[in-house]
């Protein structure tokens, strides 16, 4: 083995203990080839993909939802990855600490122009395993022009399928005889294979001096964060190899299906293995985010086992809000008139008034809490603008309860379009009580509040589904920066103020009225009030001396001396 080391040149380079030295994320930038794929399904956060999109959304506008405040909404932001650096989601331990032996520099520039393809020939990488995910990962290697090798204990099942896609195949033996100067080793075998080899097994001659990366996941999830990653474990296993965790957060069915545009955390104690790996994850047309030293693939092996988190605070809140107010519309429109027509006429309970439960008291609960999630949408960017006044400075964080309130806007914009279409999906169909209950409040068919009504209820529904089109990521990229933060702000508070029109027609003259017929205010009365506030704060911040402040703090000037000597 060593002589065949030596042989290849590796061994008198890779005695050396090189301690990593910085973190980086290799960020496309806007021009860059990758970010201009469109459409691009971007594996899980498909759709209104708010979330790795490093803009702002409507429901983001304000009070800059980067909240270490490091991000300038004024200066345009790459479109995809921004998010990684403020939302980085682990801490990148220090790394002064001197690592496991790595690839020296001399190293790193033969690997890259053997295997990156400097000298015109074809990037090289070799695929251990023919699975699911070790051929698709070959096949997308082959469609970036990379030169694959596939390495299998029975290459006759796979040659036709490897041949298909300009890959070939070799046994490990074959392999190792012929396919030395191959650098990069992606090591697509279950962990517990990896773990378990035969004495007499072929594999660590030829993964030896390489880089490994690491595509495995762990069967579940694991609760100690002290444990060792799988990737640690390969590097335990291999000390002469350079092992790199990647790839373990796509699955083989975004490989094979062209998918790109994710964010895949890649980590390493070299940092020139880990740019060369980073460089393959952008050829197949993913964003590598650095994520600095091995031990980091402990949480990075966790997150495919991360299910809705992010969606979770937002659905309950949402689920508490909508509950809320069905309870609301049943005592108020069914409960109240059941009572109110037994007391006037002493007929026997007219149980009818349940018919229209499932769908009118369904689609009032649904427009109630829309317009209170927009709400929540709205006010903690007023009140991030009045702290940021306040400190006069963006750069400071915000308390962690408006931290976490900013971070959940993009869920909760989207629960409330939800919550929107299907109140206006509802309507569509004509309600019974718009000709009933709804004729006494907002007037006739003939009067001018009617269509009003209607019309700002339309029209803010209709804003609201173009916010959400502009905020997937395929449309976009195909808009500038100031396009599409114009759109996203001002659209965004026109869909607010048209939805609170919807309400004041709909409550008009009422909304004063107290006598609170069944115990409780009416459901316009209820709904109406958060909207107000937010717009009541909101227009201080609108005067000129006020507005110019806070621009001047959000361009990233210091508007308070205090702060600047605190
Ligand atoms: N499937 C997926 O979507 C994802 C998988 N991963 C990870 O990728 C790795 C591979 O996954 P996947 O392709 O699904 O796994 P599979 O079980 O489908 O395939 C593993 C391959 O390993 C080889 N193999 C099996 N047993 C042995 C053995 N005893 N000795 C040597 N080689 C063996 C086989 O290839 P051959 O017969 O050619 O030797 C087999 O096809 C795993 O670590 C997994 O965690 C990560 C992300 C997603
Ligand atoms: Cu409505």
């Amino acid at each position: 083995m060593a002589e065949g080391l030596e042989r290849v040149g590796l061994l008198k380079h890779i005695e050396e203990w090189t301690p990593a030295t910085s973190s980086r994320t290799l960020l496309p930038s806007p021009q860059d080839p990758v970010l201009n794929q469109a459409p691009l399904t971007v594996g899980a956060s498909s759709y209104f993909d708010f979330s790795a999109s490093g803009r702002q959304n409507a429901f983001e506008s304000e009070g800059q939802p980067d909240v270490d405040g490091m991000v300038d909404v004024s200066s345009p932001q790459p479109i995809l990855g921004t998010s990684s650096t403020p939302h980085n989601p682990m801490p990148v331990p220090p790394r002064s600490a001197p690592l496991r032996p790595t690839l020296s520099t001399d190293l790193h520039s033969q690997v890259k122009s053997e295997m990156i393809g400097a000298n015109g020939q074809k990037k090289q990488v070799i695929v251990l395993g023919s699975g699911d995910f070790g051929l698709a990962l070959a096949n997308r290697f082959a469609r970036a022009s990379y030169s694959v090798l596939v390495v299998s204990r029975n290459p006759s099942r796979i040659r036709q399928q490897v041949r298909e896609f300009g890959g070939k195949v070799a046994t490990t033996e074959e392999a190792h005889r012929h396919e030395e100067d191959m650098r990069v080793v992606v090591v697509a075998l279950p962990f517990r294979i990896m773990q378990n080899l035969d004495d007499d097994s072929p594999l660590p001659d030829l993964l030896e001096g390489k880089i490994l990366i690491d595509v495995s996941n762990r069967e579940k999830p694991d609760m100690d964060p002290g444990n060792r990653s799988q990737a640690e474990i390969l590097q335990m296993q291999f000390p002469r190899s350079t092992v790199v965790k990647a790839f373990n957060i796509l699955s083989s069915h975004t490989l094979s299906q062209g998918v790109g545009g994710t964010q895949v955390p890649v980590c390493g104690n070299d940092d020139e293995a880990r740019a060369v790996v980073s460089e393959m994850v952008q050829d197949l047309g993913f964003i590598p985010q650095d994520l600095g030293h091995l031990m980091n693939a402990r949480e990075v092996e966790n997150m495919p086992f991360v299910f809705f988190t992010a969606w979770k605070p937002a659905l309950l809140l949402s689920l508490v809000i909508w509950g809320f107010f069905f309870l609301i519309t049943i005592i108020n429109l069914d409960v109240c008139l059941i009572v109110r027509n037994h007391k006037t006429s002493n007929a026997t309970i007219d149980w009818s008034v349940f018919n229209a439960l499932a769908k009118d008291n369904v689609s009032t609960s649904c427009a109630s809490t829309a317009l209170f999630l927009l709400s929540l949408c709205y006010l903690p960017g007023v009140l991030a603008g009045y702290l940021q006044l306040f400190r006069g400075t963006k750069y400071s964080e915000f308390p962690c309860c408006l931290d976490r309130w900013m971070k959940g806007r993009k869920q909760l914009g989207l629960i409330m379009l939800f919550n929107a279409a299907i109140h206006g999906v509802c309507e569509l169909g004509g309600s019974e009580r718009i000709g009933s209950v709804g004729s006494e409040r907002i007037g006739s068919r003939g009067s001018w509040r009617y269509p009003t009504f209607l019309a700002s209820g339309i029209y803010s529904l209709l804003l609201a589904c173009i916010l959400g089109l502009t905020s997937m990521r395929s449309v976009s990229v195909s808009l500038t920066w100031r396009e599409f933060s114009r759109i996203q702000r001002y659209m965004g508070w026109m869909v607010f103020i048209l939805a609170i029109l919807h309400i004041v027609f709909l409550v008009w003259g009422n909304f004063f009225n107290f006598s609170f017929e069944c115990y409780v205010p009416s459901i316009g009365q209820l709904v109406i009030l958060l909207p107000l506030v937010t717009v009541l704060l909101k227009l201080p911040l609108l005067l000129p001396s006020v507005d110019t402040t806070l621009t001047n703090i959000r361009l990233g000037c210091f508007v308070s001396s205090a702060h600047q000597n605190g």
